[in-house]
């Protein structure tokens, strides 16, 4: 029996009137790639925001490796291993590369930003370490001769994965992925997808939103299907291709 990293037990979130995640229960195993898929305004960014602290859940329990971490502060846990991207493109356009990436590792030091104003010898040996790690999520991404480029300046697949590679430099065990293949083209698509394979084949865990239907059966061992807040499916590819309540939620798009 593989380990579950992460657990939803019957998570629910209401804004106000509006219940965005009704009762929604998984366990995803380490080391697997799931999907969480479901139309516009299901709540699939909501889950995301709960799982990473954004929002704490109106109701029920969300374990990452066992532990509660429903209520616990977005640091804490990122520092737990669990890392995300945003639907949108959030880099700091002028700044490198490698900059970028090293922003996402600040939860790993232990000196802080005003350590570092107040350089010693300490500081030093962390920036090592930063810079490297660094520079290894950037090879990890095919990304480490670009590094000393302004953000700004790569094309749109590469600042996409810029941003993957950033999430990777805090070592988490668990990454989630908002739309990671939106506005890509099917060449970048491609790349991505055999780059977020190389990520499964260093043992972490991978959960992903994404409305590229081919992006996601390719690329998932199982898919959770959410409408209006609520889990209506879950199963492998081919399991939810045929799925009528997943069809009927789709209107009648494909699913394939
Ligand atoms: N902070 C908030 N306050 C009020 N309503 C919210 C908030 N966040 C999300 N919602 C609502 O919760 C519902 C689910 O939104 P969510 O963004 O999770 O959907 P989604 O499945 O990610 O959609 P999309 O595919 O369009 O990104 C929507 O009706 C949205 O308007």
């Amino acid at each position: 029996m593989s380990k579950v990293i992460l657990e939803m037990e019957e998570v629910t979130i209401r804004f106000g009137g509006l219940t965005a995640v009704d009762s929604v229960s998984m366990k995803i195993e380490e080391g697997t790639i799931r999907a969480l898929i479901g139309p516009n305004g299901a709540g699939k960014s909501t889950i995301f925001n709960l799982i990473t602290g954004i929002y704490p859940p109106t109701s029920g329990n969300i374990r990452f490796r066992g532990t509660p971490i429903n209520g616990l502060k977005p640091h804490l846990i990122t520092e737990m291993g669990i890392a995300r991207t945003f639907q949108n493109i959030r880099l700091f356009g002028e700044l490198t590369v490698l900059d970028n990436v090293k922003i996402g590792q600040h939860c790993r030091t232990k000196t802080g930003w005003i350590g570092a104003l107040i350089r010693g010898p300490r500081v030093n040996r962390e920036e090592k370490e930063i810079t490297e790690a660094s520079m290894e999520a950037l090879r990890l991404m095919e990304l480490d001769h670009k590094a000393d480029e302004l953000a700004k300046n790569l094309p749109y697949g590469e600042q996409r994965r810029l941003e993957i590679a950033r999430a990777m430099a805090s070592q988490p065990k668990l990454i989630l992925l908002d739309e990671p293949a939106a506005g890509m083209n099917p060449q970048e698509k491609q790349t991505l997808m055999s780059m977020i394979r190389k990520i499964q084949d260093k043992g972490l865990t991978i959960f992903l939103v994404e409305h590229d239907m081919k992006f996601v059966m390719n690329l998932s061992d199982r898919i959770v299907v959410l409408d209006y807040g609520r889990k209506i499916a879950a199963g492998s590819p081919a399991e939810i291709q045929k799925n009528p309540a997943v069809i009927a939620a789709y209107l009648g798009k494909e699913v394939g």
